[in-house]
């Protein structure tokens, strides 16, 4: 597809996502309509559509609408880059620009939506413009090396062999950031072999935080793909780890991951007992992770958030019933979001005095990764 081409898609994917289709929806259905598209033009029909969801509104009021057209004119504004050279209507290219188009100023525009940005002033304080500001831009790939397969090193040395590039971060040497050929990864001897597994930098920085010592009992209750109970149960010895969701088909990749990681998770539905540690990694906005699910920013309503902070607080209470005397309960989320994160906690401890706060961290993209919340609470 010429670079044109590859804009009229995106337009098209765009318009669909502003009609209500979910973003990775409106891709498929046009990968599956555009058997000529190779791998290359599918790659970059999402980088477009991704980028122009990351900036939405600055890039809408450039390019003088909200829609696919508009967005992706904005888009190339704000790249530097003449529309016209693209939008010449030779071809499968979009037809050139009229008089009213890309003449707009995104001046003063965030790209946080306008509801939640009071919210996101009161959590984030004086990092609140910085951090929305890197949420305009694309995330980087973060490994997680599997201690059980590799060291660092070894992990490094085997990515190399397929062309990947990657490199220790130095508050966490099992943490590697990508640097080259990323979409190659699932595909590497690496990966494929368990030596990593692709995890963000904040969750690997806040589980390397968890008192996590040999034949403990650990419980993950809200362990969907079973992120967490992967990055511990390399942690020590004898771990007994104990995998639970609400919903059991979000463990369905588990067992084949935590065998390709060479480690026992056991997957139980009802959990019962006592445990030195229980996980509660909450659903939340995601508002952390809005570098990578752009979509999501742009879909989450005030009914949503208020509909999380009552199943986040019921989780809390369940998971920290699974504790025992003098056991740990670690609260998290990948939001950046206040109410989610610290007053959850306030709330619960308030009503539960058997807890208390023994450190708690917020990560933004200003660190590196996601926004990432972890409270870790002692019971007494
Ligand atoms: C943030 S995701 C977990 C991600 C996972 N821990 C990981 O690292 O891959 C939240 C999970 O909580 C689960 N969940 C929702 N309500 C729940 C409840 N009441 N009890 C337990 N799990 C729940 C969801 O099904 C979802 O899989």
């Amino acid at each position: 597809m010429t670079p044109g081409a590859r804009i009229s898609a995106a337009i098209e994917v765009l318009d669909r996502i502003l009609a209500g289709q979910p973003a990775e929806q409106a891709l498929l259905r046009w990968s599956r309509a555009s058997r000529f598209a190779g791998s290359g033009d599918r790659a970059a029909v999402r980088d477009l559509v991704f980028d122009a969801l990351r900036c939405r509104t600055s890039h809408a009021a450039l390019g003088g609408a909200l829609t696919g057209r508009g967005l992706m004119i904005g888009g190339l504004i704000a790249a530097g880059r003449d529309p016209g050279t693209l939008f010449t209507g030779e071809g499968h290219a979009p037809p050139p620009l009229a008089p009213d188009e890309g003449n707009g100023s995104a001046d003063g525009r965030s790209d946080i939506p306008d509801w939640i940005r009071p919210l996101w002033d009161r959590s984030l304080g004086d990092q609140a413009a910085a951090v929305a500001q890197a949420m305009r831009h694309r995330a980087p790939v973060w490994l997680r090396v599997n201690m059980v397969k590799a060291t660092p090193a070894e992990a490094v040395a085997v990515l190399g062999d397929d062309s990947i590039a990657a490199v220790p971060d130095p508050r966490l040497p099992t943490a590697l950031r990508v640097m080259e050929n990323e979409r190659r990864l699932t595909q590497s001897h690496a990966y494929r072999n368990g030596l990593v597994e692709l995890q963000d930098l904040s969750p690997q920085l806040a589980c390397a935080a968890l008192p996590v010592g040999p034949g403990m009992r650990v419980l993950d209750y809200c362990a969907g793909g079973g992120g967490k109970s992967l990055a511990i149960a390399g942690q020590a010895d004898g771990l007994i780890l104990v995998a639970h969701d609400a919903d059991p088909a979000r463990m369905r990749d588990l067992p084949r991951r935590a065998e390709r990681a060479g480690v026992k998770v056991h997957i139980d539905s009802s959990p019962s007992g006592s445990f030195d540690l229980a996980i509660a990694d909450v659903p939340c906005s995601g508002s952390g992770t809005w570098r990578r699910a752009p979509d999501a920013k742009w879909r989450l309503t005030d009914a949503d958030l208020c509909a999380l902070l009552s199943v986040q607080a019921a989780i809390l209470r369940k998971a920290a019933a699974r504790v025992r005397p003098g056991g740990h309960l670690a609260y998290m989320t990948c939001s950046v979001l206040d109410a989610e994160n610290d007053g959850q906690v306030r709330a619960f401890l308030g009503d539960d005095p058997g807890f208390s706060q023994m450190a708690r961290h917020l990560w933004t993209p200003l660190d590196g990764g996601d926004g990432f919340f972890l409270s870790l609470l002692v019971r007494r």
